[in-house]
């Protein structure tokens, strides 16, 4: 299942840089393994914000819902899902 997420970091202003600095290095960790096995289909930033829109492809809502929670800047995120399907009129063959 494919599925459209904005995330929205907004970290509290008075975190300590170094802590925010780790969180960050965890995060890219934490989806660049994710983007590896396929699950993470695309992360682009939203130009000019602290915003990415992301394609999850994951089995099922429940396991959307296990990775984006486990995100360490999820306790810092505003997330919106929306589930895709394809589009009748789509010329690719895939969902790519
Ligand atoms: O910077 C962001 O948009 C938050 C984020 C998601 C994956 C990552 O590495 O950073």
């Amino acid at each position: 299942m494919l599925f459209h997420v904005e995330m929205t970091v907004k970290l509290p202003p008075d975190m300590p840089a170094e802590q925010a600095a780790k969180i960050k290095a965890t995060e890219k960790a934490y989806s660049q393994d994710l983007q590896r096995q396929g699950k993470w289909r695309h992360l682009w930033r939203v130009a000019g914000s602290y915003s990415n829109v992301s394609i999850f492809d994951v089995e099922d809502n429940a396991e959307l819902q296990e990775l984006v929670s486990n995100l360490p800047l999820f306790p810092y995120m505003e997330i919106r899902v929306k589930p895709l399907c394809r589009h009748p009129s789509s010329v690719r063959g895939d969902d790519s």
